[in-house]
């Protein structure tokens, strides 16, 4: 019998497996076998300690939160002096007990397991002209045999999540896309699976023709991604749905030897998975033109546009020898879209669908959402708290997975040591560390044996690792929209999950988002988080800043630009610059929600039909 994740948790919590607390091992000696338990070499450290935590608050008597005298600088020597008895009361762990024990996650080892349900009723919004209908299952759409059969049996998918029944038609309609779509929602597929079937039908399959020297390859299609984790995440994904269709699929990252990515490159290439630093070396080198390409799939696409990658991406898309927009078809995948990513998006895309399902930048209301307010100087002790409370919370003899995200490189250094020292079996991934413990790191948290990961942002944004149970916040990060991403690694697909953040008055910036955002996503705000909101207004166009600025504040959130734009709503979006002033498309936008107009997309086709081309 399948035992759900929250039985398993609950009963766990109750019998706490207590084990000796193995001495102190060096981080590369790390993880040989797997030793669960978080043990400590006293039973105290292990399970003895909790704070008298009072709630957070802004008052002086927030200096009080959890300290309990324990300070950062005292290391695992103070742990180990610690009384033994936990004090059930007062403690923030326990709010983390029973949110675990609310959790409903179904410990099915196939995604046929998956309550996708959780999304039938989630509202859609698509924009642009000649919207194709969504379809309903898998069948009404013509991906052919191979994948169907793929979806079905490799994959175990029983239907469409709802971004899957509104994207695939668009791009199978051969449209551009820009899709938003909530964390853990399938997008993946979404972009994978029309691209595999186009390329199908392109019959050119594994040609992979030639320009220049003969070494060059010309795939048809390409998918970025920011991080080489999703780079290979994504690939494996493609592999999957295009099993034993000829179409061949590459990946091209940095940190792997390039030799043996230009061998698999020689062997044909119909589809490049790349991060594109990795992507500009080898078109320097003449080993791959992109001049077949017909598909352009940007997935974390604000990412991709953002001031970090924003001048590598014009460098590919637009200096390169690319398909111009129109001549390719270009597929914007993410989260979140912030308007002024959706406007320099815009510069990549011709007579584009917008789609929102779920609220733009919103969390899925399937996590969560917990935040404390912790000082810098309590944070590790807090962190311990949470873990010790949840040790034992796993199934099928697996740990529940936690996932804590950091500022810094060094941070996650220092933290990772200090849990270590601590008996915590913790590994640190972050972008200074060789990819080949990049991706060790990885493993290990996935297949439990380090099952506390502690991360920079380079493991915030599409990661899909299956029963991660908690994302810890210990440092907020600076936007709402990393936050969404960041916590997005739990809750995944239909299941539950727990998120927690540590906030300060360091984090005040971004109190008015978070409100925002756990309201949308019917959370509870902790009181004391709307005092530091109403302090923040000075701060509001800061990074943090409320959403609503950013997303066009439309009560629905998935809001298309180029309807703030043709409105006027937001100046700064003004019709003047981005050239949609002569447009008379209509300002008010339809928002459909599935269970009730399944293809309610006439009336929006109306306003906008001849609007904006
Ligand atoms: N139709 C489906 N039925 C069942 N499971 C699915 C379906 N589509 C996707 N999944 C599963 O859902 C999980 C999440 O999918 P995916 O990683 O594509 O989410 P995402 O929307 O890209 O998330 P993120 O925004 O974090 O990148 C994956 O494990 C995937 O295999």
């Amino acid at each position: 019998m399948t035992m759900s994740w929250s039985d398993a948790v609950t009963e766990s919590t109750r019998k706490p497996t207590r084990q000796p607390r193995p001495s102190y091992v060096p981080p590369h000696l790390r993880h040989s076998g797997s030793s669960y338990g978080y043990g400590s070499s006293t039973e105290s450290a292990q399970y003895g300690f909790r704070s008298s935590y009072t709630g957070p608050g802004r008052q002086p008597g927030r200096a009080g939160t959890a300290r309990g005298g324990r300070g950062r600088g005292r290391g695992g020597r103070f742990w180990a002096q610690q009384p033994q008895n936990p004090s059930p009361d007062l403690n923030p762990s326990d709010n983390v007990s029973e949110k675990f024990d609310q959790l409903k996650v179904t410990e099915e080892d196939s995604n046929g397991g998956i309550n996708f349900d959780a999304y039938e009723d989630i509202p859609v919004e698509a924009s642009g002209a000649d919207i194709p209908p969504p379809v309903d299952t898998f069948h009404e759409i013509d991906l052919g045999e191979c994948l169907n059969h793929n979806i079905k049996t490799r994959c175990k998918y029983v239907k469409p999540t709802p971004i899957q029944r509104h994207a695939i038609p668009v791009v199978m309609a051969g449209r551009d896309l820009m899709a938003c779509a909530q964390t853990g929602s399938g997008k993946t597929a979404a972009f994978c699976l029309p691209i595999i079937s186009g390329v199908l039908n392109n019959n050119s399959l594994g040609r992979s023709p030639t320009r220049g020297g003969a070494h060059t390859v010309c795939p048809t299609a390409l998918i970025l991604s920011p991080t080489r984790e999703l780079a290979g995440q994504i690939h494996d994904e493609a592999k999957k749905f295009a099993y034993q269709s000829g179409v061949k699929i590459v990946v091209a990252y940095g940190g792997a030897p390039i030799s043996q990515q230009f061998r698999h490159l020689e062997r044909g290439v119909d589809i490049l998975v790349a991060t594109p630093g990795r992507l500009v070396d080898m078109i320097e080198r003449s080993r791959v033109s992109l001049r077949m390409i017909k598909y352009l799939a940007l997935d974390e696409a604000d990412r991709m546009l953002d001031m970090g990658f924003e001048p590598q991406i014009r460098r590919i898309v637009e200096q390169m020898d690319m398909p111009c927009p129109g001549a390719r078809q270009t597929l914007l995948f993410s989260a979140t879209f912030p308007n002024e990513i959706q406007r320099l998006a815009a510069d990549f895309l011709s007579n584009y669908i917008f789609l929102a399902v779920g609220r733009v930048g919103s969390s899925t209301d399937l996590i969560a959402q917990k935040i404390e307010f912790v000082e810098d100087m309590d944070k590790r002790s807090h962190l311990m708290d949470h873990l010790h409370s949840q040790q034992a919370n796993g199934s099928h003899g697996k740990p529940a997975l936690t996932l804590v995200f950091v500022e810094t490189k060094r941070g996650a250094d220092a933290l990772e040591n200090w849990l270590c020292m601590n008996g915590f079996p913790a590994i640190a991934i972050h972008g200074d560390k060789v990819q080949m413990e990049r991706e060790r790191a990885l493993r290990s948290f996935k297949c439990g044996s380090a099952p506390i990961l502690v991360a920079t942002d380079v493991a915030s944004r599409g990661l899909d690792i299956p029963h991660v149970a908690h994302v810890i916040n210990f440092d907020l990060p600076k936007g709402i929209d990393d936050y969404v991403h960041r916590i997005g690694r739990t809750g995944r697909a239909g299941n539950s999950g727990l998120a927690t953040a540590f906030f300060n008055d360091k984090n005040q910036p971004l109190a008015k988002g978070l409100i925002e955002l756990m309201q949308e996503s019917n959370q509870e705000v902790p009181s004391w988080l709307n005092e530091y909101a109403e302090g923040s207004q000075t701060y509001s166009s800061g990074g943090g800043g409320g959403r609503s600025q950013r997303s066009g504040g439309s009560r629905f959130g998935g809001y298309d630009f180029r309807r703030s734009a043709q409105s006027g709503r937001e100046s700064y979006y003004g019709p003047s610059s981005y050239g949609y002033g002569d447009c008379s498309v209509g300002t008010s936008a339809a928002s459909y929600n599935d269970a009730t107009v399944p293809y309610g997309y006439g009336n929006y086709e109306t306003i906008v039909a001849g609007g904006w081309e």
